[in-house]
């Protein structure tokens, strides 16, 4: 017998299938989406297409945000155009009509279009009142592990604003319907998804991303702000005019997020004196890859600051790995399950003299969350990956394909930034998402750096306001 997907078909909505283009010309910015797919995710083959007009205003939100001063926003279908304000959106407001039903296994409310259903264990667990709940701490009191699963209200009232249940108990709870709503699985599978652009080199180069520069960088929370807001956008950002040293490169690091350490110490530099037994400690060119895929948890990015290079050819190169895995998912759903289900391992193994380490990371190559298919990290690093002992021979050849389909994008020239990186200048990538990778070099290169944990990025983002 079968068991039922726990993410049945309809839920494998693709919004990441939409681009978005946009032209700047007298304050008029042009958004263009394609339609939102849905696929079924037995066959994972198309059904039928659809468009979803929240995630939709989500784009233009985000685009009212990174420009300010949006005046209209076309729709590439030739629906009319959306207006907008230059803060915020002046779309028709959802009405504000509640319907609403008692059924036997959850409860039923429609708001503003949107179909939401909430169990009652849920409804339980997720109780705010004084004793369940400390809005202080926003931790939850109640303990989950005394709710009877069976559990129905015995009273229910629902007036213009509140859902109110009396459980058996005699405890009463009273849930604001807009919360619910903001609340719902339903409302966060389609609600906005990590504001991104998704790039080529083109794109990228046109974007004419603004430079951030040292001393404004170290002072100004604005200018850190949109820093961020760059890199969560893009995956990459730089910070010019630093001085060129360690303690410099640690500093604007310490700007941004907490040093993660790993085996390979806290700052690092590094020449191509092959202290360490990896490739990167040699002259030799390095293919597209993301760092640590050995690691449970890969680092969620990474600082370059080349401190001084006397000598020809290393570069740097820069590919978006998640606009690729997107090229996938839209030429061929099937073979982006593939990357997304199969796990795989990574491995680094190191014994020289001085160091013994060895590392094991298992995952997918490309980790979605099932409930959006929405990409947030990727492992790709062809020289790290391990023995495939985790796929039966039946997948195997099929997995191949997948991961060559995926290879043959993340190589195309148009998708390969390429920068020199010079001291003062340094580069912050995001390890989940841009793939990099280097130009083979004569002379004394030497580059500095460390590693940064992901959480604390994102938390930084969130107190500036950013969503992340
Ligand atoms: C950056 N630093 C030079 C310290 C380490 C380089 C690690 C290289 C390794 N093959 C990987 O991809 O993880
Ligand atoms: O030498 C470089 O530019 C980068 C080497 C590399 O991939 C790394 O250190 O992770
Ligand atoms: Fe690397």
């Amino acid at each position: 017998m079968r068991r039922e997907a726990l993410y049945p078909s309809f839920d494998r909505v693709n919004v990441a299938r939409m681009r978005v283009f946009s032209r700047s010309d007298n304050n008029h910015c042009h958004l263009k989406a394609d339609r939102v797919k849905f696929f079924s995710s037995s066959s994972l083959q198309s059904r039928h297409l659809s468009i979803y007009n929240p995630s939709i205003m989500a784009l233009v939100q985000m685009f009212v945000k990174l420009r300010g001063s949006v005046q209209s926003v076309s729709r590439a279908w030739g629906c009319a155009p959306v207006t907008v304000g230059s803060n915020r959106c002046q779309h028709t407001a959802p009405q504000d009509i509640y319907h609403w039903q008692l059924l036997d296994d959850c409860f039923q409310l429609r708001y503003g279009g949107l179909m939401m259903h909430f169990n009652y264990v849920w409804l339980r667990d997720h109780c705010r009142s004084a004793s369940c709940y400390n809005s202080k701490t926003n931790q939850r009191n109640l303990d989950t592990g005394s709710i009877d699963l069976n559990i129905r209200p015995t009273k229910t009232r629902v007036d213009e604003e509140n859902l109110f249940l009396t459980w058996p108990d005699g405890h009463a709870t009273r849930y604001n319907l807009a919360w619910l709503a903001k609340n719902s699985y339903e409302g966060q599978k389609w609600s906005a998804k990590q504001p991104r652009i998704l790039w080529n080199s083109e794109i990228y180069t046109n974007a004419k991303v603004p430079p951030v520069s040292w001393e404004k960088f170290m002072s100004c929370d604005e200018e850190l702000k949109m820093f961020l807001n760059n890199f969560l956008l893009y995956g990459i950002a730089f910070v010019e005019d630093v001085p060129a040293t360690i303690d410099a490169t640690e500093t604007v690091s310490k700007r941004v997020s907490v040093i993660r350490e790993t085996m390979y110490g806290r700052m690092w530099s590094f020449t191509s004196d092959f202290s360490r037994g990896d490739t990167a400690y040699t002259k030799l060119a390095l293919d597209r890859h993301t760092d640590t895929s050995y690691f449970q948890e890969p680092c969620g990015i990474q600082v370059f600051h080349c401190l001084r290079h006397e000598g020809t050819g290393g570069r740097t190169l820069l590919v978006d790995g998640f606009n690729s895995a997107n090229k996938v998912l839209e030429q061929s759903p099937e073979n982006f399950e593939l990357l997304s289900q199969v796990p795989i391992k990574h491995e680094f193994i190191e014994n020289t003299g001085d160091y013994q380490n060895h590392m094991i990371g298992i995952g997918p190559v490309v980790n979605v969350y099932p409930w959006n298919n929405d990409v947030y990290m990727m492992r790709y690093n062809n020289y790290d990956r391990a023995v495939i002992n985790t796929v039966p021979h039946n997948v195997t050849q099929r997995w191949y394909v997948a991961h060559r389909q995926l290879t043959d994008e993340l190589r195309k020239p148009e998708n390969e930034l390429w920068v020199k990186l010079k001291p003062g200048k340094v580069l912050f990538i995001d390890n989940w998402r841009v793939l990099h990778g280097r130009d083979s070099f004569t002379g004394l290169r030497q580059l500095c750096g460390c590693y940064l944990t992901r959480d604390d990025v994102l938390n930084t983002a969130r107190a500036l306001g950013l969503q992340a």
